[in-house]
């Protein structure tokens, strides 16, 4: 489980967050849901160890984040993170060297997912494209957690449907993945678990299929009741 508790940044005297807590637990999609420039990325940063936070703390499976915790998580940020010359190949090789984690036959298996082909240079891909590589990189290490600043963003609708049937797919299941979007819509169905972020703070953190079971509410729904009341 990834366990962020009263984290607090500030960036200047710009208070961002002022005291996140939620989980995240293996085998759901959660997802931290809020406006632009809430925090949706510097709290995946933090979980990252890629900033460091003011107060509270961060665990991964009961440990405060640490120089090894990228064993157990990976970043697939909104965007391209290779060198835009290379190809596709060339940068599966690059995360094959750098990570001991890497799983060539999955990295294969997604090329083939997404129809993708290796020697194509990465600045010759589409938009919707250079999402399918970039998440290509990050699912094709065997780590227990996947974090995705904004997976669905600006990319066209087969695209999209093709991203989202790689959440349903045994290459997430067992994984925890934490996922942020400021436009909840296409990936509702998707999610096991909301966060809905503003002012610095979770407003609310809920279960999506219990809420639509028990209260008959879309995320949709319960977000309308939260920020607008
Ligand atoms: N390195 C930084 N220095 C100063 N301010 C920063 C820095 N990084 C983020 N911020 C500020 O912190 C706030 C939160 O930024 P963040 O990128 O986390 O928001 P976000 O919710 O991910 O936004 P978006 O949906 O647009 O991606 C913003 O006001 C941003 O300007």
């Amino acid at each position: 489980m990834i366990e962020v508790n009263d984290i607090k940044k500030k960036f200047g005297r710009k208070k961002v967050l002022k005291g996140v807590s939620f989980t995240a637990e293996k085998g759901e999609i959660t997802c931290v849901i809020g406006i632009n420039g809430v925090g949706k990325t510097t709290i995946l940063n933090a979980i990252m160890n890629l900033t460091p936070i003011n107060a509270g703390q961060i665990l991964i499976n009961g440990e405060t984040i640490n120089k090894h915790s990228y064993e157990k998580i990976t970043f697939i940020p909104d965007a391209i993170i290779m060198q835009p010359g290379m190809t596709i190949k060339a940068s599966m090789q690059f995360m094959a060297d750098f990570y001991t984690s890497w799983n060539q036959a999955r990295a294969t298996e997604l090329l083939g997912f997404f129809k993708l082909d290796e020697n194509e240079k990465i600045n010759n891909l589409s938009k919707g494209n250079r999402a399918k590589v970039n998440l290509l990189l990050g699912l094709a290490l065997d780590v227990d957690y996947l974090l995705m600043d904004e997976p669905f963003s600006g990319i066209d609708i087969f695209s999209r449907e093709q991203i989202a049937e790689v959440f349903t797919s045994h290459l997430v299941e067992d994984r925890g993945v934490i996922i942020t979007t400021h436009e909840i819509n296409d990936i509702e169905h998707l999610i096991d678990k909301a966060v809905l972020l503003d002012g610095g703070k979770v407003l609310k953190q809920f279960n999506s299929e219990e809420v639509r079971e028990e209260e008959g509410k879309s995320v949709v729904d319960v977000m309308r009741e939260v920020y607008q009341p």
